[in-house]
This record gives C-alpha cells, structure tokens and sequence, in this order.
C-alpha cells in the first residue's frame, strides 16, 4: 500500500490531493499491520475499481483480508479439462457464512465474449458469486478456475496479469475524500505512465460516456445516488489507451442499474454494452471488455444488456438460458420471477 500511495502522491502534486490521498492511505493503514496484508488490498484495490472503505463496508468479512497467511499464495494449478476461450469456471461452489449456507453447488463457465446476467432472489447470492470470481472471497468447498488454472487463495498480481477481473460494488463504493477525477483516473495515476493531462482528459471523455458533464472537480458527497453509480462505472471501464495491447478483462457489475431513473438506466445499459469487446470488423471503436457478468433485478437491464442468464435459487443455478427465453420459459421459478406473482415456488 505505500507503494500504492507513494506513486499517487507523485503522480497528485497538488497540496489537497496530496492530503486526500495522504488521509486515504492512513484509512488502509490503519487496520493493517503487516506488509502482506497492505499488500494483499493494495492487489485487491488495483483489481476491483473500489476503494478500500467499499471492501469493509459491503460486508466482506475481515477474515477474508486478515485471515489468509503469509504462506497462502495464489497457486495456479492446470485444470482437467482446459478450453480455450472460458475465462472462468465456477465448479461445485459452497460457501456459508456461520449457519446461512448460501452457495450449496454452483457451477457455470463465462466464455469469451459473453454478456452474462446472473438474476435470482434477493438473498441468494448473487453478490457473493462475484465476489468469489473477483477473488475477494474464497470458497468453502469447489473450484474457481482462471483460464484453465485453478485459483488458490484470493487475488494476486500474478493472476491479474493474465485476466484481469473488475467489480463495479452495487454501492458507488468511492473514496469520499477525493474528487470524481481523482476518482475515475485513480489507477491510471497509480499503473499507467500517463500524463496528469493526459488522465484528465480521458477521465472527462469517460464522465461524458456515462452522461455526465462538468462533475471532475466535485467531491462524491457532491452528488446524487444515481451520479455516483455513473462515475463508479467510468472508473470501471476508463483504460490506458496508449498501450497497443489490451489484456483480456472480465467485468462484473452489481446491480449497476438499481436506483437509476429509465433513462439514466438506459445510459448505463448502453454503456456496458458498448465497452464490450468487438470483433475488428464491427463498426465503430471496439471495446476492450472480453466479457462481463451482470447481477440485475431489472427487466430493462435484462433485456438490453446481457445474452444469457444464469437463474440463482435456493445455492444453485436452476435455469440457464438467453435472454428471450426468460419472458417465455414455461419454467415455474423462471415464470414467476418474469411476473412477479406471489404464486409459485418462490416463497417470501
Ligand atoms: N460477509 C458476510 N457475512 C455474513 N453474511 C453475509 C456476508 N455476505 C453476504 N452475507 C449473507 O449472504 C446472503 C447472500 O447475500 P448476497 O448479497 O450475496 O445476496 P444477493 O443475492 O446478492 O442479494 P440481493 O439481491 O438482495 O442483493 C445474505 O443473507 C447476506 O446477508
């Protein structure tokens, strides 16, 4: 972490960021009291677009950073049975916390190219399945596995150096004493060789792409609910682009849309439809995004954002299908959740 905020620092030369980055690093300080586990959020930090207050406040266990021992590193292992373009496989996933077993078996591949949405219950799980892909938290039982290599432990450069997954936090998860600039720019200051110019500049053409003019130098306590969520998604999709290679990256985003008024969903759907890989020929720019999973209870968002569903129910994947066929499915748990009845399996 001091070398996370170290380089900030030099990137930030004004007193007030200076002081904003300097009172962000003594919050991440704080509670860690080794180098491993600074360096253990520093990984996560750099991966998950979310600051370090957004890894405590959204619930995740302090076990998941405190808990895990220096000897436990990320070990990539070769799985059985590699396919070329899935990106990760969820095999036989269980986690509980204390007596709530909320994951009991689940299993699903993201592919290349895939626009996924994973729909379901309030309270099944669908935050926690992500949180397991991103590596902030670990299974209790089964296997993630990052192209073909099976993950042991939780993040690590080494993995994200070969994938790189991002989690956009159902909340706008920003660091509240910096502005929306340093904010949006906050890894290309940390990873990229950018110019401070170069960063502000990409940093207003990706405020623009999510609606939003003129906000760079106000603070998030400065902006609506549905403001914050736009700016947390210009943080997850704003890249270096004057590097010729592009990894391949997966983003997953929490309830992007929740909150938002039809229009500004629209935006957002939009958005992350178009920061999605596209092949050389297609027209217009191509995004960089391989594939991304959403986490939705919007129609609209359903419908315009994702390809394939995976229905979450009861710790398990109990439907899989496009996305035309959730209106039509004769399934019982799929037709109630379409129609929002209080009649069916799903009990409340
Ligand atoms: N760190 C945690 N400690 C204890 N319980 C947790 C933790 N994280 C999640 N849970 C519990 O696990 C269950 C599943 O939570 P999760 O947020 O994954 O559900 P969800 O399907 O995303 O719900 P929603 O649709 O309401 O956002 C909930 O009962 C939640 O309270």
């Amino acid at each position: 972490m001091a070398a996370l905020a170290g380089s900030v620092l030099a990137t930030l030369n004004s007193p007030v960021a200076t002081a904003r980055l300097s009172a962000v690093k003594s919050f991440v300080c704080r509670k860690s009291d080794t180098v491993s586990c600074l360096d253990r959020r520093r990984k996560v930090i750099s991966a998950c677009t979310a600051s370090p207050h957004s890894l405590t406040s959204e619930g995740l266990p302090s076990t998941n950073f405190n808990g895990v021992s220096g000897s436990e590193e990320l070990v990539l292992a070769e799985a059985p049975d590699e396919e070329s373009d899935v990106l990760v496989e969820c095999r036989d996933v269980y986690k509980s916390f204390g007596e709530k077993h909320i994951l009991r078996g689940v299993s699903f591949k993201i592919r290349h190219g895939e626009a996924i949405g994973i729909i379901g219950p309030s309270g099944t799980g669908k935050s926690t399945i992500l949180k397991i892909i991103a590596g902030l938290l670990a299974p209790d039982k089964g296997d993630v596995f990052i192209r073909g290599k099976k993950r042991v432990g939780l993040i690590s450069d080494e993995e994200m150096s070969g994938l790189r997954i991002g989690l956009v936090f159902q909340s706008a998860a920003l660091f509240d004493s910096l502005t929306v600039r340093e904010n949006v720019g906050f890894l290309l200051y940390e990873n990229s060789t950018m110019s401070e110019e170069q960063i502000a500049d990409l940093v207003t053409e990706n405020l623009a792409a999510v609606g939003l003019k003129g906000v760079e130098n106000r603070l998030p306590s400065e902006l609506s609910g549905g403001m914050k969520k736009r700016v947390a998604l210009a943080r997850s999709i704003i890249y270096d682009n004057t590097k010729d290679s592009i990894e391949p990256e997966i983003l997953l985003y929490d309830e992007p849309t929740a909150g938002l008024d039809p229009i500004a969903s629209t935006v957002v759907e939009d958005l992350i439809r178009s920061v999605h890989l596209k092949d050389e020929d297609s027209p217009g720019a191509p995004g960089k995004i391989s594939s991304y999973v959403v986490v939705t209870h919007q129609h609209s968002t359903i419908r315009r954002a994702v390809d394939r569903l995976l229905f979450l129910h009861e710790g398990k994947v109990v439907w899989e299908g496009v996305t035309e066929e959730f209106m039509t499915s004769s399934n019982p748990i799929v037709r109630q959740f379409a129609t929002g009845s209080l009649d069916g399996p799903i009990r409340y």
